[in-house]
């Protein structure tokens, strides 16, 4: 896989990294949103059984109450089923809000909604996470209200002629008395006994609420503070994410393509170009030697071509340089119609030179030859090492008559220049040959003309200049 494309999978990697966070957001915050729901439920159910015990409570009295006023024997057994529902010895009714009593008075309808449990109140609010301090005013109001209910027992007995034989069990022993009945059921004393069971119990209502409200207050404040530290997680790990992918993109995979450019560039023969990745890592050493590299190939390749065109003895124009650059020259010339001239140059008797003071001692006369002849030519002139010890010379925008006279200079200088070898004086002369360019001329021709010319010199008797 290319940097390239483990770019954008990093990119897309960056993105779905960031959606998933996104989603533990929003799904935390529907947790805490659930969760507060299920607090509320729990709250509403807790206040809902409290508000039960006080409901049967009133339920008892007007159940109780209702049969001694009627002598209806279904409210008896309402009485009854209530102390059961409650104490858990008889099944709750599927729905068994505080005002079902009101709303459910039929026996059909109560045998319905029964539930195949029996679960004591007390057990029911044990369940809901009732605190001690809160059972135990519970347990207050249930030992009260025993007491009522003996009151109560009392008058049932009445209204069945019963009475308490003093051991706690009711007797037969006289007509009923329903007067005397409902006189004790609406008494002071009961009155009092009634607002004795509702004491504690408001007290544990309002523990509730208030440790409900407490409950709900904290729940809050703690949602409130992980939501924060989630929030500032999901902002510090995308503010990281950034960093890393503004990191990785400068440093890194922008560097690289630029490199994969420049090396490309090298390759492909500009030996001139160079990386400006300038990265404190080893993408950046790698720049360096990369330009490094390029130097060393462009020093080379310079040489390569510098010997391929220079001569290795004089550092003048090698033969092959010289041509092309008397071809281009020609093709100029008849182009603008400009004068060219040519000149040739030929070392004269220096086989015998060479047999007389050696061969090394002949290079350094070529040498010396090539040093004497540069100061007399122009800039735009230029000269060539055509031979052994042959020398030629372009003379750009020159006629004849100017080419006879540098010629005739070249020659004379090597005239004046010698060597001291063994502290005597040793020199050559040479052989000047010149011609002008005319339109029929090919470099063949152009050379051959200039050739004969310096033959005629050599014909001659040597150390002159003649043109063709
Ligand atoms: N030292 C040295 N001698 C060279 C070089 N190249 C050619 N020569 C010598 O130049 C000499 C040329 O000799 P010839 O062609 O016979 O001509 P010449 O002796 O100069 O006689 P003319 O040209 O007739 O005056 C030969 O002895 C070559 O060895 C070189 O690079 N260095």
């Amino acid at each position: 896989m290319n940097i390239s494309t483990g770019n954008k999978i990093g990119f897309l990697c960056f993105i779905v990294i960031l959606s998933m966070w996104g989603y533990v957001v929003a799904h935390i915050i529907g947790i805490f949103d659930l969760r507060s729901i299920k607090d509320e439920k729990h709250h509403v159910y807790s206040l809902n059984i409290a508000n039960e015990l006080r409901q049967s409570s009133d339920d008892l009295t007007r159940m109780a109450r209702t049969y001694v006023v009627t002598g209806n024997e279904i409210y008896k057994e309402y009485y009854f089923d209530i102390i059961a529902i409650r104490n858990g010895d008889s099944p709750r009714p599927k729905k068994y809000p505080p005002t079902y009593w009101y709303t459910s008075l039929t026996p059909e309808r109560f045998a319905l909604d029964k539930l195949d449990i029996q679960v004591p109140l007390k057990n029911l609010m044990r369940d809901m996470g009732f605190t001690e301090s809160e059972l135990l005013l519970l347990q207050q109001s249930q030992a009260r209200s025993d007491n009522l209910m003996n009151i109560e027992k009392q008058a049932f007995a009445l209204m069945k002629g019963s009475y308490n034989d003093g051991k706690g069990t009711f007797t037969p022993k006289g007509v009923p008395d329903n007067a005397f009945a409902i006189k004790l059921l609406f008494s002071p004393q009961y009155q009092q006994e009634k607002i004795a069971i509702m004491q504690p119990i408001q007290k544990f209502i309002a523990a509730v609420e208030n440790r409900l409200i407490i409950e709900a207050d904290e729940f809050q404040t703690k949602q409130k503070k992980y939501l924060w530290y989630v929030i500032l997680l999901l902002v510090i790990s995308t503010l990281m994410a950034l960093i890393i992918t503004f990191y990785v993109r400068n440093k890194i995979v922008l560097p690289i393509f630029s490199l994969v450019h420049d090396a490309q560039s090298i390759a492909e023969g500009d030996y001139q170009a160079r990386s400006k990745v300038s990265v404190e890592n080893e993408i950046g050493s790698l720049s360096k030697n990369l330009n490094k590299m390029a130097n060393h190939i462009e020093r080379d390749i310079n040489k390569l071509k510098q010997m391929a065109t220079t001569d290795e003895l004089v550092g003048i124009a090698n033969r092959r340089a010289f041509m092309k650059s008397l071809q281009l020259e020609l093709e100029r010339s008849h182009r603008y119609q400009v004068p060219l001239c040519l000149l040739m140059l030929d070392v004269d008797y220096f086989k015998v030179f060479n047999d007389t003071y050696g061969h090394s001692i002949g290079d350094d006369v070529l040498k010396l030859i090539c040093k004497v002849s540069q100061l007399v030519l122009r800039e735009n002139d230029l000269m060539g090492r055509i031979g052994g010890e042959e020398f030629a010379f372009i003379l750009p925008a020159t006629n004849i008559d100017f080419a006879l006279i540098v010629a005739e200079r070249i020659r004379a200088a090597v005239d004046d220049a010698f060597l001291i070898i063994d502290g005597k004086k040793i020199k050559v002369t040479v052989s000047m040959g010149a011609t002008q360019l005319t339109n029929e001329d090919d470099v063949g021709l152009f050379l051959k003309r200039a050739d004969m010319a310096m033959y005629k010199s050599k014909d001659n008797g040597r150390n002159q200049t003649h043109y063709f």
